[in-house]
């Protein structure tokens, strides 16, 4: 295998590079706008693109910004309040970010982006050459999560801005991820305990998972360090790098992208992973699942077959053809994301049972296999 690429070489190959920003770094705990650290950080940003990179921000911060600027006491928890709140604050964190990158001759291009747009394949593409058209207009395209109509009730959320910023990142094929937060990277405990070590390279996500100390309930920021580490499982495994770091250093951006050993780099897991299997893999969030036995499993995983209907033993949810399922191995663990050549009631009749039998039950068997491998990405 060759030997993983060195942290500069990683920096210098970085044509594309999405940073995002949490609301640690823009706010106060009152909710006030530091508008300072977002003038630097426009800076950067305009620095990095007058270099030649195309640099692309995810901005949290608007409920932050949004409670500031209508002086509340704290977030408020009623869904319409918060979303209210999220759009004042929006409009206030976007003023903030093209003032400061207007007097640097760049403009801030405000994308709100909602689950929907991002599980719709069209839609998706469409986001993308978006982007592609702001960065040929060199301007800065200032990302977020539409806040204001996303339904958490119905779980049409993208979830939070690392996840966020990791699916863009993956759509923009960007070689790396910035996720500024308001530590120096990941620690080896909490953060605050004495003893705490920063960890310089993660090269495997998984192994650091319980590192992550939960967050106290109430504050203004939503992913805390588990979805961080999400955030870089999902680039990783897309072939491509992540970095933690602070955020509220000077000249992060320009530092870390200069080969400045900051932060925690999380490096990426084997070879460039194709567009299309990106967006099945991590995107599109599926609407069904497929429990396979053993043997389908290893066809899948190990030997990139299609799978095949004999192979599955248990089906949930209520997917229509042409929808994506998770594929789950006996223990519950997802190993794969496909689209369904069957519903899930055609599934439900014929898991289980040979090409044959199948042509007997649906009285037609139009597809060799339930997902094919063109169709089916690997959860690595
Ligand atoms: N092992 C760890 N190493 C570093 N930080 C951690 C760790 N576990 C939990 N954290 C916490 O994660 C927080 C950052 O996540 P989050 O609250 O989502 O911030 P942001 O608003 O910047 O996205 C830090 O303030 C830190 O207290
Ligand atoms: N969209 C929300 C941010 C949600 C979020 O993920 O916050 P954070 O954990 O600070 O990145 C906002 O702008 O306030």
């Amino acid at each position: 295998m060759p030997a993983a690429p060195h942290r500069s070489e990683i920096v210098a190959g970085a044509h594309t590079v999405v940073a995002k920003v949490g609301t640690r770094v823009l706010t106060a705990p009152d909710g006030s706008l530091d508008v300072a650290r977002i003038e630097s950080l426009a800076g950067q940003l305009a620095a990095l693109a007058d270099a030649g990179r195309r640099v692309a921000l995810v901005s949290s911060g608007a409920v932050g910004a949004g409670v500031g600027r209508l002086k509340l006491p704290g977030r408020p928890s009623g869904l319409a309040q918060l979303q209210a709140v999220a759009a004042v604050g929006q409009s206030r964190l976007i003023e903030a970010y093209n003032g400061a990158l207007q007097s640097r001759g760049r403009h801030a291009a405000q994308v709100l982006l909602t689950a929907d747009d991002l599980n719709d394949r069209a839609r998706y593409l469409n986001v993308r050459n978006t982007l592609t058209a702001l960065f040929e207009y060199g301007a800065i395209p200032v990302i977020n999560e539409n806040d204001t109509v996303r339904v958490d009730e119905l779980q049409r959320t993208v979830g939070d801005n690392d996840r966020l910023a990791a699916v863009v990142a993956n759509l923009l094929r960007a070689p790396l991820l910035v996720l500024l937060s308001d530590v120096e990277g990941l620690y080896d405990r909490a953060p605050d305990d004495p003893d705490a070590r920063l960890l310089p390279t993660v090269d495997n996500v998984e192994t650091v998972r319980s590192l992550a100390v939960a967050s106290p309930a109430g504050v203004m920021s939503r992913g805390g360090m588990a979805s961080k580490l999400e955030a870089a499982r999902l680039v990783t495994a897309a072939g491509e790098n992540a970095i933690i770091a602070n955020g509220r250093r000077e000249n992060v951006l320009v530092d870390l992208l200069a080969g400045k050993p900051i932060g925690t780099l999380f490096v990426a897991q084997g070879g460039s992973v194709s567009s299309r299997k990106r967006w099945l893999g991590s995107t599109a969030q599926p609407s069904g699942r497929l429990t396979l036995d053993a043997g389908a499993c290893r066809a899948v995983t190990e030997r990139g077959s299609s799978l095949l209907a004999v192979g599955i033993s248990a089906v949930d949810g209520g997917f229509d053809k042409g929808d994506l399922v998770a594929l789950c191995d006996g223990a519950g663990s997802e190993v794969a994301r496909g689209l369904a050549n069957y519903s899930a009631d055609e599934i439900r009749r014929i898991a289980g049972h040979g090409k044959d039998e199948i042509a007997q039950i649906l009285g037609h068997c139009p597809y060799d296999s339930v997902v094919h491998r063109d169709h089916l990405a690997l959860v690595r």
